[in-house]
């Protein structure tokens, strides 16, 4: 590159830095304008091969590399990586202070890396180098080349890169704004179509994917008729979110929607909570209660967890069903009750029957329809929807106005959510409260998803241990066919350090669930 002629009056120092902040300004494509003004600062002030160095986001590395240039070579580009710290570059970066390195060959932090010196004139050359600041924080480099030869004294040149570093700090901010605020406008507007478009979005059934749209639908074709419906999927998909829509869909909307899940339940309880029971049933039994069927009566029943009934109570759950009457616990009398029951399951139920875990004949009664609600896994655009909406809903919760930026979205749909849904609502609320900025980045993203337990895991875990034939998403992960379930429990407690809540996410339970099942199996929290 030739050298310019030596001009170093003050005007042509002012023609910089005002066509700087006009390019800055004005000009909407940033890469144009920075390289510009590099082309600027070589032609008028002979600082040369003017470089632009930033780091990735919070990259927790503290690599800046080379992202404006004038006067490299791509190769160069490429070469030009420094951590934190790293050479009079990585120095600047870390310090947040000017390097002027008056003889680059005599300087032994000077590491002629990006060019080599064979490149540069055969005389001594000065590396000047100041920081980008974003705040308070440096977010990157301004670096360029000179002749040591020349008159210009080196503070004038320090004091033209510090302005000019201020303009480049403002136009990237402004263009991360921008860009965090097109990001945040378009998931916002793809939220809004989905709530116009979609049915089950009234219900809070949020996602496009086709797989969860065909699910909204069969559950709108089935919710009128009295048919009952098994929901089959993964913890956490929303499957009772499914089952109220259906009710409130249904004609029995005027009647009352009862949840009750049979895992979280001890066996012993559920037959009272489900019939209810008379005074004097049992020591205890101080008055009459009614059970959650007669509560149900004219309205809908949802049993989750439904595989985890025992025998004895399938039973009793299927002459329910045959002869629409119950009798509370210790009563002689038949209750006549209407209920339309909608049942769920994590469990392969057909599995289930074929072990003899689960009666054939029931199973037919509560599959009259089945519907199968997808994994999150199996429904990439719905996890911009999803996380878009937590994020709203988080906001709200803990008064904030976080937004999140295009690499934080690409990071969260890059994961598998082996915990579905629930997992995606606990993660965002976790990066609204970790994030110091108001922009949560990508690199967040993946530091939070690092410490989630790994869906390969998960998956894996649930393909080895199911029968052949069955879908993975068929089958809960932490269940297996043929279990050390104590073993895997306490196993989930020793990783989570005994958090209980930790633990029971990690095995893709609720905290009750699995304070059930350890007083179940008798495993201590030690
Ligand atoms: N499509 C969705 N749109 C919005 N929120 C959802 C959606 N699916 C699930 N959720 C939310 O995710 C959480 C888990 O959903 P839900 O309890 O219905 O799942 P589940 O399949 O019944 O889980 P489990 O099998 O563990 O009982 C809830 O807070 C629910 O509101």
């Amino acid at each position: 590159m030739g050298e310019p002629a030596e001009s170093f009056n003050i005007d042509s120092e002012l023609t910089v830095v005002q066509e700087a902040a006009q390019l800055i300004t004005e000009d909407v494509d940033l890469d144009q304008s920075i390289r510009r003004i590099l082309r600027l600062l070589s032609h008028l002030h002979g600082l040369n091969r003017g470089r632009v160095l930033l780091a990735e986001g919070n990259d927790p590395k503290k690599l800046i590399t080379i992202r404006y240039s004038y006067g490299l070579t791509s190769e160069e580009i490429k070469k030009g990586r420094y951590v934190a710290g790293e050479g009079v570059t990585g120095y600047v970066y870390k310090t947040g202070k000017i390097a002027l390195v008056q003889d680059i060959d005599e300087e032994e932090k000077y590491l002629t890396r990006a060019v080599f010196r064979n490149v540069l004139p055969n005389e001594m050359v000065a590396y000047i180098a100041v920081p980008i600041f974003w705040g308070k924080k440096t977010i990157g480099v301004l670096a360029v080349h000179r002749l040591r030869k020349r008159k210009r004294p080196f503070q004038r040149d320090i004091t033209l890169l510090k302005v000019i570093a201020t303009l480049i700090g403002q136009g990237l901010r402004i263009e991360e704004m921008v860009a965090a605020r097109t990001a945040d406008l378009e998931s916002k507007n793809q939220l809004l179509i989905n709530k116009m478009e979609s049915r089950g979005a009234a219900h809070g059934i949020i996602g496009q994917s086709p797989l969860l749209q065909e699910a909204v639908q069969q559950a709108f074709l089935v919710a009128p008729t009295n048919t009952n419906v098994l929901l089959q999927g993964e913890s956490g998909t929303g499957k009772e979110l499914f089952a109220r829509m259906i009710h409130i869909a249904s004609a029995r909307s005027g009647g009352a929607f009862v949840s009750i899940n049979c895992a979280a339940i001890p066996n012993s309880l559920i037959e009272s909570e489900l019939f209810g029971y008379e005074r004097g049933a049992f020591t205890g039994a101080v008055s009459t209660k009614i059970g959650r069927m007669e509560l149900a009566s004219g309205g809908t029943l949802f049993l989750d967890e439904i595989g985890d009934l025992e025998l004895a109570l399938q039973a009793k759950l299927l002459r329910v069903i045959e002869y629409k009457t119950i009798q509370r616990v210790g009563g002689t009398k038949d209750i006549a009750v209407d209920i339309r029951i909608v049942s769920a399951s994590h469990k392969n139920l057909q599995l289930a029957v074929q072990d003899s875990q689960f009666r054939l004949d029931l199973f037919y009664r509560l599959n009259v329809f089945p519907l199968r609600i997808p994994a999150l896994r199996e429904r990439g655009g719905d996890i911009r929807l999803l996380a878009q909406h937590f994020l709203n809903k988080s906001n709200g919760e803990f008064s904030k106005e976080m937004k999140f930026n295009s690499d934080a979205l690409a990071a969260l749909e890059r994961y598998a959510w082996p915990g579905n849904v629930r997992q995606l609502e606990n993660v965002i609320k976790r990066l609204l409260l970790l994030s110091d900025s108001r922009l949560i980045d990508g690199h967040l993203v993946e530091d939070v998803l690092a410490h989630e337990i790994s869906s390969e895991t998960l998956i894996s875990h649930t393909v080895h241990n199911t029968e052949p034939g069955a879908s993975p998403g068929d089958v809960r992960p932490y269940m297996k066919v043929v279990s050390d379930e104590v073993g895997e429990i306490q196993e989930a407690l020793r990783r989570q350090r005994g958090n209980k809540t930790r633990a029971a996410m990690s095995l893709g339970l609720t905290p009750r669930q699995l304070t059930y099942r350890m007083i179940k199996l008798k495993i201590k929290n030690e």
